[in-house]
């Protein structure tokens, strides 16, 4: 099953929220994991499942990044604050990094959601 990770900063947790009820039908058919905050706020605003990591600054990102490693994430969105300083910037820097490595596809903005999570639903439905 396709495996998805949602993650969003303070700011962009209201875009996440819109994303992902406007994506509502398309995440149900994946396997989906959030950081501790975003998962939670998913888990409570929209009807997916979805299951739950540390919270970003206590470690959520690094556990979504040993999933990539072990090759077990297809995707990420990620929806970052680019104008905020994170205490957990080193864990963010790795994620991206090993995404690249493992050549995972990390959206970190709406759009880029939107063409990943469509490119995802199409691969589905070949
Ligand atoms: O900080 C985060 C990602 O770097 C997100 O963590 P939360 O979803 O727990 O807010």
């Amino acid at each position: 099953m396709t495996r998805v990770a949602l993650i969003a900063h303070d700011d962009e947790k209201p875009e996440m929220i819109d994303l992902v009820r406007e994506y509502e039908d398309v995440l149900s058919k994946f396997d989906l994991v959030g950081t501790g905050t975003t998962g939670k706020r998913i888990s409570e605003e929209t009807a997916l499942d979805i299951e739950r990591k540390q919270s970003g600054p206590l470690g959520g990102d690094t556990q979504i990044g040993a999933e990539v490693a072990d090759d077990r994430m297809d995707a990420i969105v990620f929806l970052r604050d680019p104008l905020t300083a994170q205490p957990h910037e080193p864990d963010i820097s790795a994620l991206l990094r090993i995404c690249d490595v493992h050549d995972v596809p990390m959206a970190t903005t709406r759009t880029s959601a939107e063409y990943v999570l469509d490119g995802l639903a199409a691969d589905g439905d070949e």
